[in-house]
């Protein structure tokens, strides 16, 4: 292996460090941010991110609300919650957990989250306050993906950029942020021609695909920086265990930095949902942002 194994679980630990510094100036003028969860059923992967979510948001001495709706629940049912969450003054960030059951309708659910409270930044406003350069809740897991590669990469111009996977919450949210960080970048998917030769123009690779180990060390450029978004349960000997979208070992010997799963993207999407429950609360006192926590 010749590539250097990112240290996201460190990172992420950095981040709500600094974020917890904040909180505790906040409360010194009586602000306590306060984050909301909204799970509907009991998708058993959901509920691991939302223990370990809850967990940190006490941690960095945020204030922790659980909303649960059974999975049966309905459409106005859990509008009413995200209306009473919307005007609750002590919740300054909202989050509803995706997927949702396939009875109830993501896009107005989402959309009817105040855009001011969206940590997510998956409502319509926020995408499209993104997409044209203006200050908004930016999603989670491309954020964080982000902070790592600024960290280790330092200025990001002018490099070919090639995301594989073009969902809402990660692969399209990803590559606005490349191109704002001046990459030129590509958005590769199911129908891309030579994915291969594709993912071999990179200087920086992002797989966001959902297939354990798709990626394969002849798919990446010699020194390219790999992020790797996937969470995949594997069985292995009786066991799960996860493993990301990128064949580790085959690719750790072609790229010149590589993040692990676990412990690289995964811990910066729950350090930046806090980093946003902050952004969001100084936004909505009025308050002077933290630095280098947003985009
Ligand atoms: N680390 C973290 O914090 C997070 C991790 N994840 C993980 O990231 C992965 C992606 O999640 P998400 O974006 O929600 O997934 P989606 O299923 O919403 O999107 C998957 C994307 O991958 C594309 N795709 C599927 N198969 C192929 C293929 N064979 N070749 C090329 N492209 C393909 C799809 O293309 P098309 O559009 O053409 O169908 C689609 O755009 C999952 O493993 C998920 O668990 C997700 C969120 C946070
Ligand atoms: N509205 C919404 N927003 C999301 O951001 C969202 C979502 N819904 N639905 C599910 C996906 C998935 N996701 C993860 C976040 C952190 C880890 C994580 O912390 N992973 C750790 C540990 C995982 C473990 O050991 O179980 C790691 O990779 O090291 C994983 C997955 C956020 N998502």
């Amino acid at each position: 292996m010749s590539a250097k194994v990112i240290d996201g679980k460190a990172f992420a630990a950095r981040v709500r460090a600094q974020v917890a510094g904040h909180v505790a100036g906040l409360k010194e003028r009586g602000i306590v941010p306060g984050l909301a969860v909204v799970l509907v059923g009991e998708d058993p992967a959901s509920q691991v991110y939302v223990r370990n979510k809850g967990k940190m948001t006490v941690e960095v001495g945020m204030h922790g609300i659980e909303r649960r709706l059974p999975a049966d629940a309905t459409e106005p049912e859990l509008l009413s919650v995200i209306a009473a969450l919307n005007a609750d003054p002590a919740v300054h960030g909202i989050l509803v957990q995706l997927p949702l059951p396939a009875h109830l309708d993501a896009d107005l659910v989402i959309n009817a989250i105040d855009p001011a409270k969206d940590v997510d930044g998956f409502h319509i406003s926020n995408v499209g306050l993104l997409g044209t350069g203006q200050k908004a809740m930016v999603p989670c897991t491309p954020l964080g993906s982000l902070m790592l590669l600024r960290d280790l990469l330092g200025d990001l111009s002018g490099l070919e950029a090639v995301v594989v996977g073009r969902s809402n919450i990660v692969g399209k949210p990803m590559a606005q942020l490349l191109l704002a960080q001046n990459c030129t970048v590509t958005l590769a998917h199911s129908r891309t021609r030579s994915l291969p030769d594709v993912c071999r123009r990179a200087d920086i690779l992002v797989a966001a695909v959902g297939r354990p180990r798709m990626i394969r060390g002849d798919w990446v450029k010699p020194g390219a920086t790999v992020i790797d978004v996937g969470i995949n349960r594997v069985e292995a000997e009786g066991r799960t265990r996860l493993v990301g979208d990128v064949d580790f070992d085959s690719v750790a010997s072609v790229a010149g930095a590589i993040t692990p799963v676990p412990g690289g993207v995964g811990p910066m999407t729950i350090a930046c949902l806090l980093a946003n429950t902050l952004t969001a609360c100084c936004r909505i006192h009025g308050l002077a942002e933290p630095e280098g926590l947003t985009a």
